[in-house]
C-alpha cells in the first residue's frame, strides 16, 4: 500500500492556533517562507494549493443534495463509464504447459479468453477402449454358442499403436488402449471366466483361450465399449470463444488438444484511493482525531473478488492539488482501468475528491439508497487510456454497501469474471421502519428454520453507516424498498448475501 501524506506533522496545538486564524485565509506569508503546499482542515493555508482549495470553495455553489436517482439508474451510469475503460484492456499470452523460458505466466481459472480457439485435433484422437477387457470381432462369435470361447492373440496396453486383430481371435485391451484394427466390440474383463490372470501364461508363450460368459448376446453388440475418435470434440470444432471464462474444465480441454498457450484479456487493473487527512495506515501511530484507514483494505478485498489486480494508496490529505498530483503519479505508475476512491464526496467544506475531480469531468450526485447515497462517476482520460472513476462515500459501511449494490452489478454486466450479486428471499424477523423514497440496506444475520424452508432476517445494529463492526458480523444486507416505510414481522423481502 502506498501512502501519501505530505501535509503532515502539524501538531494539534498548531491546528488549534490555525483554527483561530481562520478569518485571515487570504493573507500572504509574512515571513517570506516558501508557500506550504497543502491546507489541512481548519488551518490557514498559504500558496498554490491553498489558493486552489479556496478557489474551489468560492466558485462552487453551496453543496446541496441534488435529485436522487434510483439504484438501477446509477448502475447504468456506472456501466457507461466502465465499458470504455474495460474495453481498453489489451491481451496477454499465458501458459498451459510447464513454465517456459519465455517468462510467460501460467494461466489460472477465471481469466477471460481473448480469442477463438478451434480444436487442432479430434477428441478422442483414436478409437479406444472404454473398459479393461477383450476386443474382438462380433462376426467371430459363433452364432449358436452362448457362452463362447476365443483364443487370445495378445495384450494391448494404453499408449501403444493399434495392432491388427487376427481373424477368430481376441486381444486383451486396457482402458484407453487403441482398438485393434478389425475389432468392433470390447467385452469387459468381468464378463470372462479367466479374467486377466491368464495374461501371464500368454506372455510365457502358452496358448490361452478366453471364455466369455455372455449368455444373452447382449455383450456382443458392435461398437459397445468403444470410444470413437471425434465423438467428444470434432477436429476444427470451436472449443473456446472470445469472452469465455476459463474454467478448470475449459483449461483441461485446451490441454487435451495439446494447446500450450492461451490468449486472455488482461485482468482489470484497479487503483484504490482512500482519502481524508484524518487517515492513518494500520500499524502507524494514531494522533488525536485520527483513525485507521478501513476502506483501502475493504475495497481491495472486494475488488480482488471481482478478479481485479489491485493497488491501494492512502492519500492522507484534504488538499485537491495534493490529491491531483498523487492521483496522476499513481495513474502513470499503474495504468489502471478502474479507479475507486473512498471519501471526500459529500457536502463538507473539505471534500477533496469532489473538489479535485469535478473540474476533470467527474460527476457527483446522490443515489436513493442508504447507506451509500453520495456517489461520483466519470472517465479520466490519460496517456495510458481511459480509466473509469468510481467515487464512493467515505463511511466504511456506505463504501461496502455501494460496492455490493452498485459496483458489483455494473461490473458483472460487463465483465464475465465478476461474480453476480447473490440474492435470497428472507422473512423479516422484526418490525422495521425505513425512510420513504430511499432503498435501505440493513445489516442482518440470517437464521434458517429447522424445516429449511424459511430464512429469517434479524437486524444487527441500526442503519448508520459508520457501524463497521455490525457489518462484519452480518450475513446479508436486507433490502427495504423505496415504499417500505413500515415493514411488519413476517414480511417477505430480498437480502443480498455478503
Ligand atoms: N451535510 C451533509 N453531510 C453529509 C451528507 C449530506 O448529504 N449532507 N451525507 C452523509 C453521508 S450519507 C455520507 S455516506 C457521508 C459521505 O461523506 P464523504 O464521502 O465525503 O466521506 P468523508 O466525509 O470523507 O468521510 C465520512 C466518514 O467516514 C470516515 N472515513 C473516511 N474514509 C475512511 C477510511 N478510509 N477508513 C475509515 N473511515 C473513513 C471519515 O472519517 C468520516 O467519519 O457524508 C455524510 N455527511
Ligand atoms: O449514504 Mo451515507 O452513505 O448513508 O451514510
Amino acid at each position: 500500500m502506498q501512502y501519501v501524506q505530505r501535509r503532515l506533522h502539524l501538531s494539534i496545538r498548531e491546528r488549534r492556533r490555525s483554527v483561530a486564524r481562520l478569518p485571515n485565509r487570504s493573507s500572504s506569508p509574512a515571513d517570506g517562507s516558501p508557500p506550504c503546499s497543502v491546507t489541512p482542515r481548519g488551518t490557514v493555508g498559504i500558496g498554490r494549493a491553498t489558493l486552489g482549495l479556496m478557489a474551489a470553495h468560492s466558485t462552487s455553489p453551496t453543496p446541496t443534495v441534488p435529485d436522487r436517482v434510483s439504484v438501477e439508474a446509477h448502475i447504468q451510469r456506472l456501466r457507461q463509464v466502465l465499458d470504455p475503460a474495460l474495453r481498453s484492456r489489451t491481451t496477454e499470452t499465458l501458459l498451459l504447459g510447464p513454465p517456459s523460458d519465455h517468462g510467460l505466466q501460467r494461466v489460472t481459472t477465471g481469466r477471460i479468453s481473448a480469442a477463438e480457439v478451434r480444436a487442432p485435433l479430434a477428441l478422442p484422437g483414436f478409437d479406444n477402449s472404454q473398459m479393461d477387457g477383450f476386443a474382438l470381432r462380433c462376426a467371430d462369435v459363433p452364432e449358436q454358442e452362448k457362452p463362447f470361447m476365443l483364443p487370445l492373440a495378445g495384450v494391448v496396453p494404453a499408449g501403444t499403436a493399434a495392432p491388427d486383430l487376427p481373424v477368430g481371435e481376441c486381444l486383451a485391451v486396457m482402458t484407453g488402449a487403441p482398438i485393434p484394427n478389425g475389432a468392433d466390440v470390447v467385452i469387459p474383463v468381468e464378463k470372462t471366466a479367466e479374467g486377466f490372470a491368464v495374461l501371464d501364461s500368454a506372455a510365457a508363450g502358452r496358448k490361452v483361450s478366453i471364455h466369455f460368459t455372455d449368455s444373452t448376446g447382449s455383450d456382443t453388440q458392435p461398437g459397445k465399449f468403444i470410444r470413437r475418435a471425434g465423438s467428444d470434440v470434432a477436429l476444427g470444432e470451436l472449443i473456446l470463444r472470445p469472452r469465455d471464462v476459463l474454467t478448470a474444465a475449459k483449461l483441461a480441454l485446451l490441454a487435451s488438444c495439446g494447446i500450450a498457450q492461451v490468449e486472455v484479456l488482461q485482468r482489470v487493473r484497479t487503483l484504490v484511493l482512500a482519502t481524508g487527512q484524518e487517515l492513518r495506515r494500520p500499524g502507524e501511530p494514531l494522533g488525536e482525531g485520527q483513525l485507521y484507514d478501513a476502506n483501502a483494505t475493504l475495497i481491495r478485498a472486494v475488488c480482488e473478488g471481482f478478479g481485479h489486480t489491485v493497488t491501494t494508496a492512502v492519500i492522507a490529505s484534504d488538499a485537491p492539488a495534493e490529491f491531483q498530483s498523487a492521483l496522476d503519479t499513481l495513474i502513470t505508475q499503474h495504468q489502471p482501468q478502474l479507479i475507486v476512491t473512498a471519501g471526500g464526496i459529500s457536502a463538507g467544506a473539505y471534500e477533496v475528491v469532489r473538489q479535485a475531480l469535478a473540474e476533470r469531468g467527474v460527476h457527483f450526485g446522490s443515489v436513493a439508497q442508504q447507506p451509500g447515497g453520495p456517489q461520483g462517476w466519470g472517465v479520466l482520460e490519460s496517456e495510458t487510456g481511459p480509466a473509469a472513476l468510481v467515487a464512493l462515500p467515505g463511511n466504511p459501511v456506505s463504501c461496502a454497501v455501494s460496492l455490493e449494490t452498485l459496483v458489483r452489478p455494473a461490473l458483472h454486466g460487463l465483465d464475465p469474471v465478476c461474480p453476480p450479486q447473490r440474492r435470497i428471499q428472507v422473512t423479516a424477523g422484526e418490525h422495521l421502519t425505513s425512510p420513504l423514497g430511499v432503498r435501505q440496506f440493513r445489516r442482518v444475520e440470517l437464521k434458517t428454520q429447522d424445516d429449511g424452508a424459511t430464512t429469517t432476517a434479524l437486524t444487527i445494529g441500526g442503519p448508520s453507516s459508520h457501524l463497521l463492526g455490525h457489518l462484519a458480523r452480518a450475513h446479508a444486507l436486507l433490502e427495504l424498498r423505496e415504499d417500505d416505510t413500515e415493514v411488519p414481522v413476517g414480511a417477505q423481502r430480498e437480502a443480498i448475501l455478503l
